[in-house]
């Protein structure tokens, strides 16, 4: 059965009666897919459902054609997932934390031994393998998150807002490190930046207020902002007021004052010059259009 994750319907009601997630129908294939949304969109709650740590209130997820609800075990076997509040045990190493992983996941002990050392080297953590995880960056233990996400050498790869928290350095590694990865994987990475997925992902899912509101390719999302995004400059002192009233995708310093990227339905003013959207202008007027905030 082709690998395929596909979504009819989802909704997810938490128990307080608070709809999360709503409608959703989408159907992914291997890649990276681009799950974007402001904080609060349902992302989390979406991703929860997919690697059947919640059941969904409403509709069905198909992986490979089966009900993930009705055979669950048949995805986890498959399934790779680094929550957006994955910990580590401080004293133990990177190898020795990935060591008691493999065991807890039912791992053969004598194939888990090269398995952990692999999925280091998948993720570039050889080198400091021994260390102890008290001492290693926030960039260096979201990749222990991976390298434990590999360890069943997954066809479906789950990761929730996996940059917050690295400085920039390490937000590209991290990137680069997701793009290699993907191959014949279905990798489905959620966040809340844009560029986060701009370079990597050939599909993009974006969710605001638990509902879906585009899915599709990122040059098709851009498509959809055409004739709606203008670049002006303004002088440094209007530059509170130009952010009260108008949708700045962007403000930039310049010797002769602020330059702007400006989204809306109209020109912002009579100087203002049409420009071709990239994708953070797309994303916020789709955001715009759907009514919720960035
Ligand atoms: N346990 C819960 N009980 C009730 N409501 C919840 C619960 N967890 C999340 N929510 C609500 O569900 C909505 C979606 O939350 P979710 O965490 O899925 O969004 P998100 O897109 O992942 O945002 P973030 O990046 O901030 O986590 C929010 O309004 C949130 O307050």
């Amino acid at each position: 059965m082709a690998l395929e994750l596909a979504l009819e319907g989802v909704g997810y009601r938490y128990r307080g009666g608070h709809e999360a997630v709503a409608g959703v129908d989408l159907a992914m294939a291997p890649g990276i897919v681009g799950l974007l949304g402001p904080n609060g969109a349902g992302k989390s709650t979406l991703m929860r459902v997919l690697s059947t740590l919640s059941k969904a209130t409403a509709g069905r997820v198909l992986w490979r054609g089966e009900d993930i609800a009705r055979k669950p075990d048949a995805l986890r076997r498959e399934l790779g997932y680094l929550p957006q509040d994955f910990g580590v045990y401080e004293a133990l190493s990177a190898r020795e934390f990935l060591a008691f992983l493999a065991a807890v996941k039912g791992l053969p002990a004598r194939a888990s031994v090269a398995r952990v050392d692999e999925c280091l080297a998948m993720v570039g953590l050889e080198d400091v393998a021994d260390r102890r995880l008290g001492g290693y960056s926030g960039g260096m233990r979201q990749r222990v998150g991976i390298a434990q996400a590999l360890l069943n050498d997954p066809k479906l790869l789950i990761v929730d807002e996996p940059t917050v928290g690295l400085d920039p350095e390490e937000r590209v590694r991290f990137r680069h490190l997701l793009a290699e990865l993907a191959g014949e994987r279905l990798v489905i990475l959620s966040t809340h930046i844009v560029s986060d997925i701009e370079a990597s992902a050939g599909m993009l899912a974006v969710m605001a207020g638990g509902r879906l509101r585009f899915h599709g390719s990122p040059e098709a999302l851009m498509a959809d902002a055409e004739g709606h995004v203008w670049q002006m400059t303004i002088d440094a002192e209007r530059l509170a007021d130009a952010r009260a009233r108008l949708r700045i995708s962007r403000a930039q310093r310049r010797v002769h004052g602020v330059e702007l990227r400006v989204v809306g339905a109209e020109a912002p003013s009579a100087d203002a010059v049409p420009v071709a959207a990239d994708l953070e202008d797309a994303y916020l007027w789709l955001l715009h259009r759907s009514g919720a905030q960035a």
